[in-house]
């Protein structure tokens, strides 16, 4: 059986990388653009509509545009955007989120790939709601370090141009504290409001960990061994999901974390670090495999039937 797969927004970042993730693989045909129709409305409606698969790789409101030319209730599509991850109708694609996601991606014809730091913090948060450790009107903090391909083409030109004294060194950013991933990560964990979350982009192409610090002074009853138990029954069997033992420091390089350590792979790790009633969560994975293609392309084979991992 061979699917037929159209990736709009082909030569951006994510484009790239599902090309990468999809070029050997026998089952799959890739339709292509013509270069100079890449944001042509009628070729890119007719190529949508004859996919099996479409990915979107597209800013927002373009992907708004792809998702309204399609017209074809077979084609499924699987948008890498930040335009659908709260909508009604679409599902949310994440197959170890929480039992019954995988039932819910196979039949869905909407699949919203989530964003790469809400990947890791619904990756940490939602066990510990399931499984009633963390409350859902605990106020939740977190930072993340990211690679700069996280920024897509422009952000990936910046750095790479050089001369930027500026770009040497980590940089915060959305000081404005509403970045554009809190509504997911309120909506897919469970959580009453969203995180005070502070991301930092750094100069190296890929890699990313997001840390969640929490006071088991406020989680009463609760110890670090619960949390870690937790997520070793939540993610039992998952090949992509990887629960370190707890303080686990022989993972540590040197004592640093290394946030490149999944780079070129679709594993998250999980971490626990305790100290007293102190703790720290931290969750690691490349942004453009488990964060963005590499997940895209792992719901494109739940939704097929295929091997969840074919490819990656
Ligand atoms: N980079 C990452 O780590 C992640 C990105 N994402 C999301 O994936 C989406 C794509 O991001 P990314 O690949 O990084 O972005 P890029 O900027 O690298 O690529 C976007 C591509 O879309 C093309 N494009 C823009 N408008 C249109 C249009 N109207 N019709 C057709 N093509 C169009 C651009 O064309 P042109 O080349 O002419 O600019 C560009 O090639 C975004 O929504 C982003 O938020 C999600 C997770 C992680
Ligand atoms: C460094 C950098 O700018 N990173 C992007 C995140 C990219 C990503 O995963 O998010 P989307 O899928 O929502 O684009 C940002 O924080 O906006």
């Amino acid at each position: 059986m061979t699917y037929t797969v159209y990736v709009d927004g082909q030569e951006g970042t994510t484009g790239l990388r599902i090309h990468e993730y999809l070029a050997g693989r026998g089952d799959v045909e890739l339709l292509k653009i013509a270069p100079d129709l890449r944001k042509d409305a009628a070729e890119r409606a007719r190529l949508l509509n004859a996919a099996d698969v479409a990915f979107l790789c597209l800013p927002d409101a373009a992907a708004r545009e792809a998702v309204a030319l399609v017209n074809n209730p077979d084609t499924c599509v699987i948008d890498a955007s930040t335009a659908h991850r709260t909508a009604p109708g679409w599902t949310y694609g994440f197959p170890e989120l929480a039992p019954g996601q995988r039932d819910a991606l196979r039949s869905a014809k909407r699949i919203t790939n989530p964003g790469c730091h809400a990947t890791a913090f619904v990756a940490l948060l939602r066990p510990l709601l399931d499984a009633g450790l963390v409350p859902a009107a605990l106020p939740v903090s977190a930072t993340s370090i990211t690679g700069y391909s996280g920024g897509g083409k422009k952000m990936i030109e910046q750095y790479e141009a050089g001369g930027n004294p500026e770009l040497a060194a980590p940089r915060p950013y959305a000081l404005g504290l509403a970045h554009k991933h809190l509504p997911e990560m309120k909506a897919h964990t469970g959580l009453a409001a969203a995180p005070l979350f502070v991301p930092v982009v750094g100069p190296f192409y890929k890699g990313l960990a997001l840390s969640v610090p929490l006071h088991l002074s406020q989680l009463p009853g609760v110890t670090p061994e619960a949390i870690q138990a937790a997520y070793e029954a939540h993610y039992a069997g998952e090949r992509f999901i990887r629960v370190l033992p707890l303080r686990d420091s022989a993972t540590l390089e040197h004592g640093f974390l290394d946030v490149q350590a999944n780079n070129e792979s679709n594993r998250i790790d999980i971490l626990v670090f305790a100290n007293g009633e102190q703790l720290l969560l931290v969750a690691r994975l490349d942004n453009l495999g488990k964060g963005a293609s590499g997940a895209a392309v792992q719901a494109m084979n739940l939704h097929l039937g295929l091997d969840e991992g074919l490819g990656l």
